[in-house]
């Protein structure tokens, strides 16, 4: 599985770092308010309860599931709810937790969703930004890095469902997708 990776690119201990940060500063932002975590499945999940036991809060989790890209590395454009929320989040806060945002469609999608459902607040925590890649603009309030147009895996990402499990982010080498 190393062996399909062209290099590093977020080794575990600087995420370590950047999921506390974030966890620190949800935690200031939202004293006093019941805070509800969306885990979008499944890419979410690592960044999701790393975050999640760094928050001091009191904070719930809820998990939405969603898929455009498939079997590929190009997003479909065309945004599937494979599985609603269990909550329902009216007047909550809610924060939407995110492993990349890339061409934007995923988010933009959920937060015209979630939107509609009238929560009292709706931010997104991503740990990747692929900003090159935008084809719609979204605003996330916590981002972790800022990363360049290559394919990335590890931590949560996957390629054909394969990597999630690599505990940093790598560029995926391009003989193994292209
Ligand atoms: O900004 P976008 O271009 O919409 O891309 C970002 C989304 O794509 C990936 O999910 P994917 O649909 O591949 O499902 P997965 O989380 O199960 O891997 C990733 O986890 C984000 O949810
Ligand atoms: O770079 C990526 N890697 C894996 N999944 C993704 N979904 C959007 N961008 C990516
Ligand atoms: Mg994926």
């Amino acid at each position: 599985m190393n062996n399909d990776i062209e290099r590093v690119l977020i080794s575990e201990e600087d995420i370590e770092k950047k999921v506390i940060e974030i966890a620190e500063s949800i935690s200031e932002e939202y004293k006093g308010k019941e805070v509800i975590l969306i885990g979008i499945l499944k890419g979410s999940v690592m960044f999701m309860s790393d975050l999640m036991k760094k928050i001091t809060i009191p904070c719930k989790m809820d998990f939405m599931a969603v898929s455009s890209y498939g079997e590929g590395s190009e997003s479909s454009g065309v945004v599937r709810i494979l599985k609603d929320l269990d909550f329902e989040i009216r007047d909550k806060h809610i924060i939407l937790v995110e492993d990349i945002i890339d061409s934007g469609v995923t988010l933009t999608y959920l937060l015209k969703y979630l939107n509609a459902r009238k929560p009292a607040s709706l931010e997104i925590a991503c740990l990747l930004n692929k900003k090159d890649r935008r084809k719609v603009e979204v605003n996330a309030k916590y981002i972790g890095y800022d990363v360049a147009d290559y394919f990335l895996v590890g931590y949560g990402l996957d390629f054909a469902e394969k990597y999630r499990n690599l505990p940093y982010v790598g560029i995926l080498k391009e003989e193994v997708y292209k």
